[in-house]
């Protein structure tokens, strides 16, 4: 009988309902390869009622129809190409070729440079993707302040007053969302927003045709947020002069890597442009350019931060524009911190005082710094670094933990990817340093992530009013771009909760999906590669252990599992990566270390043995699979009675996630019953788990309670029986000892002083008053204890002891002539005692 049958049944859809869906067998998977459509919101523009419910078919068949498109478009591509043949010299084309050439470079200008949409239009377009922006504090509130302060002045609100000033703020908020233009091609980019042609051509290169929602709304308001927001009409006062400061929310594999990255290659290449001009006819010879520190990418893990560098560095191919790794050792441009430059939270006088004291304290170690300076290695050409927050911190402060020291003045844009765990109070002082760090006043902050927190907003916010306050600078409009609903997982996954009751019952339901028994009845298809995540390092190891042998010899064997956590050297956890990519590794199970960010394109689906800690663990987690649009991802979540309590916000998170993808009431995994039946999680127990995880599962040790072990609980009890008996015996044999010394002590009968006396009788090892043990006579098998306390007669009866026992040994042997197997613990305890076992077993 099939036990998950039993458990899931209620939320299991049929199997016909099933087939219809994304992660049927028949559909494609993430690890097909197949080209998607990287866009997963197109709603039709028209939004009459009729039309709401036929939304996803239209936008599924718009995006078979674009996704054909693509694909023959990669088809003719493939089909012009010779591989052997030898470049073609630009002379030997002829004129017609040239001209058919200029001419489809004018067309595609003409194409792409099309003139800005008005503001209406940017809605319908916006909206149709699902695309919202809203300013958040700033300028807007410098804006809206006079009104504000005519309400002030009254002093009694009437009811009639209340109305109106709910009014004024619903006017407000909406006056708060603006609608700049969409980037509708990549080729606007270059035509449009005067992006370097060699970038755009480093995009097309990565076969990047269709921007992505995130990139849509983003790029134009990073690149030229005046042209951006022309035709804007709630902006006139917004001063747009030295950019925006930028907020993304966009759902997990959406491409914000390189949206985040083109601005900042772009705004280096632009200011070099600027400098070459200033300083034109200077010195002609110098063609290196000359790289300067001016973008700092932070991300919360080692793996996150060497995937951005790649990323990154394929971008600017060709740009001399250089990106790096922050690794310990690494020199940068940085100057030691001033009273004048060095910036605080004005309501932080805590890390005031700490800065003093640091300060005060540090002085011998910034001379020690000085000199390394002079021997040391020359400054790391980099133009953007790419960090994880500890890394940077330790070079900025040399030990991670005092006050800033350094600064860096030369950085024009801070980055934080995966912000609002780095603004978590995990990495929030780390972060928030290497903020401080960037003293220069132009500074820009773009922050991204799958999921942010009102209060990370608000931290935002208010760092920027404080540093504006702190440089005298007006402030620079803060605009938040949000992609489809807030804080929801990916619409293009499939969610599965699958109650497992117990912990064996977890194994049992991983161990069924990794062998399904039938395919059409036995749970979610999911097929390797996926990823398997546990609460804790202890819990994937003790998982590893369970799992490496399930796979069969003639598929790969124990090598298609393996473990990635924290713990592990950094060499390994990049050995590891790289043969997961490459195919080699088909599970992989790991820690929420891999949670975020990291992009598996071909990963088919997620487990989470463990219930994640967090709604946005979860959108994480579960974001693994399905990138970039494609379909057929897979997120299983198993729960046992321990997570009931804790359950609902998952299932609250995957409810929304499937409204956001218009599955129908009778296709959603969590039926309206389970998420009525599930209890409300209360703020504190929310609080709790983030931080602790589930309680019963933090002791982690195999054979725990919390532990991972298919061994049933009869097997466990014997083991620990066992284990009971020989702690007892150890106990009664300890205090046997210790009664015999006091006796020999007092100078009771039997004593002779502690002399050996040897065997008395023949299968009786007489070794009482040595040890206080003794041992029936003529028993076969005697378990003889030896201890000896070497404070009180160290050389000579310490290893008197041992050399007598061992020849009174040969003695039995040799009187008796008979066969007899003697196996011997020895050893040293401390340098005190030596307390062994000595097993004699005489056969007869
Ligand atoms: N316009 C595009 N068309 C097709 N693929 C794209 C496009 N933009 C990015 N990608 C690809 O999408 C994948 C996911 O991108 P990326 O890692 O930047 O996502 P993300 O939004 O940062 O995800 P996460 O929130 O998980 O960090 C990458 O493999 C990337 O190469």
């Amino acid at each position: 009988m099939d036990i998950l049958k039993i458990l899931s049944r209620g939320i299991k859809p049929t199997a016909k309902a099933r087939s219809s869906q994304p992660g049927a067998a028949s559909a494609s998977l993430p690890s097909s390869g197949a080209p998607s459509h990287p866009q997963l919101f197109h709603d039709p523009l028209a939004s009459s009622a009729a039309s709401r419910g036929k939304k996803r078919k239209r936008r599924k068949a718009q995006q078979a129809e674009e996704g054909d498109q693509l694909q023959a478009e990669g088809d003719e591509d493939l089909s012009d190409v010779d591989f052997f043949a030898p470049p073609k010299p630009k002379s030997q084309k002829t004129e017609a070729e040239e001209n058919a050439s200029s001419k489809t470079t004018n067309d595609e200008k003409k194409k792409h440079k099309a003139k800005l949409l008005d503001e209406e239009e940017c809605r319908q377009v916006l909206k149709s993707h699902r695309l919202k922006f809203t300013i958040l504090g700033g300028q807007h509130e410098q804006v809206a302040q006079p009104e504000e302060d005519d309400k002030k002045n009254k002093k009694k609100k009437s009811k009639k007053d209340k109305e109106s000033q709910n009014a004024e703020k619903k006017k407000q908020n909406h006056q708060l969302q603006i609608f700049p233009q969409p980037l509708s091609a990549f080729g606007q980019l270059k035509y449009e927003y005067g992006v370097s042609p060699t970038i755009s051509d480093n995009i097309a290169q990565q076969g990047f045709r269709v921007p992505t929602e995130v990139q849509m709304g983003s790029l134009p308001l990073l690149l030229q947020p005046a042209t951006a927001l022309k035709k804007a009409k709630g902006v006139k006062g917004l001063d747009l002069e030295k950019g925006v400061d930028f907020l993304a929310v966009a759902p997990t594999g959406s491409g914000k890597t390189i949206t985040f990255l083109i601005p900042a290659i772009e705004g280096i290449l632009k200011r070099r442009k600027q400098q070459d001009k200033a300083t034109e006819g200077e010195d002609e010879s110098q063609h290196e350019p000359e790289h300067v520190l001016e973008a700092i990418v932070v991300a919360p893990t080692r793996e996150l931060a060497s995937q951005i560098v790649s990323e990154g560095r394929k971008l600017a191919i060709g740009t001399g524009v250089r990106i790096m790794l922050m690794r310990r050792g690494l020199r940068l441009y940085a100057e030691e911190e001033t009273k004048a430059t060095s910036l605080e939270e004005d309501s932080d006088g805590e890390e005031e005082d700490k800065k003093e004291e640091a300060e005060e304290g540090s002085t011998d170690e910034e001379s020690g710094d000085e000199e390394t300076k002079g021997k040391g290695k020359s400054l790391a050409k980099v133009d953007i670094l790419v960090t994880t927050p500890k890394t940077l911190l330790n070079f900025l402060t040399n030990d991670g933990v005092s006050s800033m020291r350094k600064i860096l003045p030369t950085v024009r844009n801070l980055i934080l990817d995966e912000a609002d765990v780095l603004l978590d109070p995990i990495f929030r002082k780390q972060t928030m340093g290497i903020w401080r760090a960037c003293a220069n006043p132009d500074v820009s902050i773009t922050c991204w992530s799958a999921t942010m927190a009102s209060n990370v907003e608000a931290l935002i916010t208010n760092h920027l009013i404080n540093r504006a306050k702190h440089f005298s600078l007006p402030l620079r409009p803060l605009i938040r771009l949000v992609v489809g609903l807030k804080d929801t997982a990916v619409p293009n996954v499939t969610h599965k909760l699958i109650y497992t009751a117990t912990e064996p019952g977890k194994l049992l339901a991983l161990r069924q999906l990794l062998h399904p028994t039938d395919s059409a009845d036995s749970g979610p298809p999911l097929r390797p590669p996926f990823l398997v995540f546990t609460q804790s390092i202890d819990r994937a190891q003790a998982l590893h252990d369970e799992l490496k042998y399930d796979i069969p010899l003639e598929a790969g064997g124990s090598a298609r599992v393996a473990v990635l956590h924290s713990s592990l050297p950094e060499k390994a956890r990049a050995k590891i990566m790289a043969r997961f990519r490459a195919g080699e590794i088909w599970v992989l199970i790991t820690t929420d270390v891999l949670a975020r960010g990291v992009d598996f394109a071909g990963v088919n689906g997620v487990v989470n043995f463990d219930v994640p800690t967090s709604p946005a663990a979860y959108v994480h987690r579960a974001g693994r699979t399905g990138r970039a649009g494609r379909e057929g991802g897979v997120a299983v979540t198993f729960y046992t009675k321990d997570d009931i309590p804790f359950v609902k916000s998952v299932a609250n998170v995957i409810a929304a996630s499937e409204k956001q993808a218009g599955i129908s009431e009778d296709k959603v995994t969590v039926q309206k019953w389970l998420l009525d039946a599930l209890p409300n999680v209360a703020k504190e127990d929310r609080k709790k788990l983030k931080q602790r995880g589930v309680e019963s599962r933090r002791t982690g040790a195999k054979g725990d309670k919390g532990g991972i072990t298919t061994k049933s609980g009869w097997e466990r009890q014997k083991e620990n029986n066992k284990k009971g008996a020989i702690e007892a015996s150890k106990r009664r044999k300890k205090m046997q000892m210790v009664e015999a010394r006091e006796r020999r002590g007092k100078g009771e009968e039997g004593s002779d002083g502690g002399e050996w006396g040897g065997i008395d009788e023949i299968g009786f090892l007489n070794l009482e008053r040595l040890m206080g043990y003794s041992h029936p006579p003529g028993a076969c098998t005697a378990q003889i204890t030896v201890g000896w306390d070497l404070e009180r007669g160290r050389d000579v009866q310490g290893f008197g002891l041992w050399r007598e026992l061992e020849s009174t040994l040969m003695e039995v042997y040799l009187i008796h002539e008979r066969k007899r197997k003697c196996e011997g613990n020895w050893g040293w305890g401390g340098g005190v005692y030596i307390n062994k076992s000595l097993k004699v077993m005489i056969i007869t």
